[in-house]
């Protein structure tokens, strides 16, 4: 089976989310896509909601689509082991017999490229990464600027372009529920509701 593996904060999970693990399910043959939330406990970026809230709305938008998957690996992960090089390592012993790819767009391809991830240089050479075209970054100047991701650069990287360059973000749905905004629509009704129910983002600046 080919495996995408989708990481994101999902705080909250947006349409956007959706479309894209569903685009590129769909270009890139996928069987299944694994949708990976963040934990609490990352170091890099502080999450407005817990983790239970978060991998719950992440079931409310996926419960239809037997293409997509929810995984816990993060979420559980002993503290210190919630990043991207431990969780590949876990999913492909988890999915010995897979091809797995790590999903994710052009502006995380230029934080890799960077060299600000925990095991960067062992993360990009043992792994695959599906990555989208993302705010007009240029993917390919990307890789060739970067000596980390140039001298990995084997046919690991599967570069997409979308063909829309839609953005939702996360960030915009929280400012929108904590300052009287209205998203509704931009994340599924599911979601929408769950955060309206349990209050969340009422504080977030
Ligand atoms: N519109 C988009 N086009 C391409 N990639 C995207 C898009 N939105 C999100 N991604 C990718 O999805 C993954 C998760 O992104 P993340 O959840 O941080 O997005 P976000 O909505 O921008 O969140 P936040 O606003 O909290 O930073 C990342 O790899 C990111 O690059
Ligand atoms: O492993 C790392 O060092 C690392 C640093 C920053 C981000 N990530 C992962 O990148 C994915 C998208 O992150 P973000 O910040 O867009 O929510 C998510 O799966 C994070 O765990 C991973």
């Amino acid at each position: 089976m080919r495996i995408g593996v989708y990481g994101s904060s999902f705080d909250p999970i947006t349409n956007v989310h959706l479309w894209t693990a569903s685009t590129i399910h769909h270009r890139k043959k996928l069987d299944k896509m694994l949708f990976l939330p963040s934990s609490k406990e990352r170091r890099d970026k502080s999450l407005m909601s817990t983790d239970e809230d978060r991998m719950e709305m992440v079931k409310l938008a996926i419960s239809e689509d037997p293409r997509f998957e929810l995984s816990t690996e993060e979420i559980d992960a002993p503290i210190g082991e919630q990043y991207t090089y431990f969780t590949m390592q876990k999913l492909k012993k988890k999915f010995p017999n897979d091809e797995l790819f790590f999903v994710m767009g052009a502006d995380i391809l230029v934080n890799i490229g960077h060299g600000s991830w925990v095991q960067g240089e062992k993360l990009v050479a043992e792994n695959q990464f599906i990555v989208m075209a993302r705010d007009g970054i240029d993917m390919l100047k990307t890789i060739s600027k970067s000596p980390l991701l140039r001298n990995a650069d084997d046919g690991r990287f599967h570069l997409v372009d979308k063909g829309l360059a839609m953005e939702i973000s996360s960030s915009y749905i929280r400012e929108e529920f904590s300052r009287g905004g209205e998203p509704r629509y931009l994340l599924p009704e599911s979601c929408y509701q769950y955060i309206m129910q349990h209050k969340l983002y009422r504080e977030y600046e």
